[in-house]
């Protein structure tokens, strides 16, 4: 006779169970293996699948959330946005990388097919509510608790065991830096502090010529995609910029622009903020991978001179005032400032911080190049050097694009003409180009820069003059 309900299909499974486990206590042991072996063969045959559990909390009292579940959820997320029909939506943290401020994800109970090297898993994704044992919790998730089941066919045990759950890791690895929030690191007191990183300068939005920043580029992505080329020749995965040029000319902004293109986060190195050397190499051992450190004007950090007695004295140039001061020479002190030398620093860039982990980027910065020591910046340690300079007319066009959605005007040949008689910088450029108020036009704004440009003529002319 056959059950006439689920209830009644669950009793005869459970009484089945039963009679089975009690008839192979009272069997001798050679003839239970027997039919264990048997009854094993017969369930694959109906159910040749595996079944893995991911559960959301771990821990002897289920406190402490697996990460293994964080991954499959961020792996899944990505994946089951365009499969699922049932979704959830978060905020982003970080919208850096996308134009959406929400994030989907596969909702509770829901379920999604995903191929790996031609073979098809299943996900569902599992909320079990149970009911309030009066029993008080502090986490909410105490009473729900979530799992993942993956279940695949019993033949791809080891592929999907090896290789498969080592490639979601990594994948949800990949996707997590993807939508990190990315941080700004500067140091004081010994240690670093951090707040969110969110300038918005990017590749597209710097004035430079096109080929000088698509050279650029070309070197960060070879430099991210490095990792086996570095340890193929032996070297830390480490590169070194140096970006020189006067005021104004994009320094600063390129950094920020590397940042997130790289998606790293960014030290801002204040070397006249450290002590001495050793608690340089406590800093810089403190920074983590996948992050770009910086110090910024170089040559008022450190003094390459070796003259400090002329610093003491106050005729240091006005831009070296107040900073720490940094000495070239081991033997010297100075009581107040810090003792940072440049033998110091040379050691930890090459050193120690080298070969504690990879993908780190070091960038100076500085608007007198001469006066850097040749040690410093020479090729191994500063890899590329980048020069910056006065407004070009492909840099205008840029700043035109950015600041007046502009791609041509009458008066760009008069401009060209003006740029390459002057040396404006592309901050001069950009604030002349910046409307006022509101109702200030494109052509008010172009004319304001053509009188600025004349009066930057001017006044280089007379400057000639004064010379001669
Ligand atoms: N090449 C550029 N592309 C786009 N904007 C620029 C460029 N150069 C300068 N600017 C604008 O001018 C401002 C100042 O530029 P930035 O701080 O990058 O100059 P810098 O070279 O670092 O100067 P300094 O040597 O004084 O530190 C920026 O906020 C930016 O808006
Ligand atoms: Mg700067």
């Amino acid at each position: 006779m056959l059950p006439s309900s689920w209830r009644e299909l669950g009793t005869l499974m459970a009484t089945t169970m039963f009679v089975y486990t009690m008839f192979l206590r009272l069997v001798p042991p050679p003839l239970r293996n027997r039919i264990q072996r048997f009854y094993r063969k017969i369930t694959h045959y109906f159910h040749p699948y595996i079944r893995i559990k991911f559960h959301e909390f771990t821990g002897e009292s289920y406190f402490m959330r697996s990460e293994a579940y964080t991954a499959i959820q961020t792996y899944l997320g990505e994946h089951s946005s365009k499969q699922a029909s049932r979704l959830k939506a978060e905020e982003a943290k970080r919208s850096n990388n996308s134009n959406t401020p929400l994030v989907l994800s596969m909702d509770d109970n829901e379920e999604i097919v995903d191929e790996f090297e031609g073979i098809k898993v299943k996900w569902i994704s599992h909320k079990i509510i149970k009911k309030n044992t009066g029993s008080f919790s502090l986490y909410s998730s105490a009473d729900e608790k979530r799992y993942y089941k993956l279940s695949f066919h019993r033949s791809y045990r080891d592929i999907i065991v090896e290789s498969y759950l080592n490639h979601v890791l990594e994948e949800a690895k990949t996707i997590e830096m993807k939508n990190r929030e990315l941080k700004l690191y500067s140091n004081s007191k010994k240690k670093w502090s951090h707040i969110v990183f969110e300038h918005p300068a990017r590749f597209e939005t710097l004035a430079m010529d096109p080929r000088k920043k698509e050279e650029i580029v070309k070197d960060l992505v070879k430099f991210k995609n490095g990792k086996e080329y570095y340890k193929k020749i032996g070297k830390a995965w480490k590169r070194g910029y140096l970006l020189y040029g006067p005021p104004g000319t994009g320094k600063s902004t390129m950094v920020a622009a590397m940042a997130n293109f790289m998606n790293y986060d960014l030290y801002d190195l204040e070397l006249t903020a450290v002590k001495d050397n050793s608690e340089l190499r406590k800093l810089l051992i403190n920074t983590a991978s996948k992050s770009i450190i910086v110090i910024e004007d170089i040559d008022c950090s450190l003094d390459l001179t070796g003259q400090r007695k002329k610093r003491e004295n106050g005729k240091n140039d006005g831009r070296e005032e107040g900073k720490g001061g940094v000495r070239r020479d081991e033997g010297e002190e100075d009581e107040k400032g810090s003792k940072v030398t440049l033998s110091g620093l040379l050691n930890v860039i090459d050193g120690i911080w080298s070969a504690c982990g990879g993908e780190r980027i070091m960038i100076f910065t500085t608007n007198f190049v001469e006066k850097l020591d040749p040690a410093l910046i020479r090729r191994g340690r500063m890899d590329k050097h980048i020069e910056f300079s006065y407004c070009s007319h492909e840099a205008f066009k840029v700043l035109t694009r950015n600041y007046l959605d502009l791609e041509y005007h009458d008066l760009f040949p008069t401009i060209e003409k003006l740029l390459e008689m002057t040396n404006m910088t592309p901050a001069d450029v950009a604030e002349n180009l910046m409307p006022k108020s509101l109702d200030v036009g494109v052509e008010t704004c172009l004319c304001n820069l053509v009188q600025a440009l004349e009066k930057s003529k001017e006044e280089d002319s007379n400057k000639v003059e004064i010379h001669e």
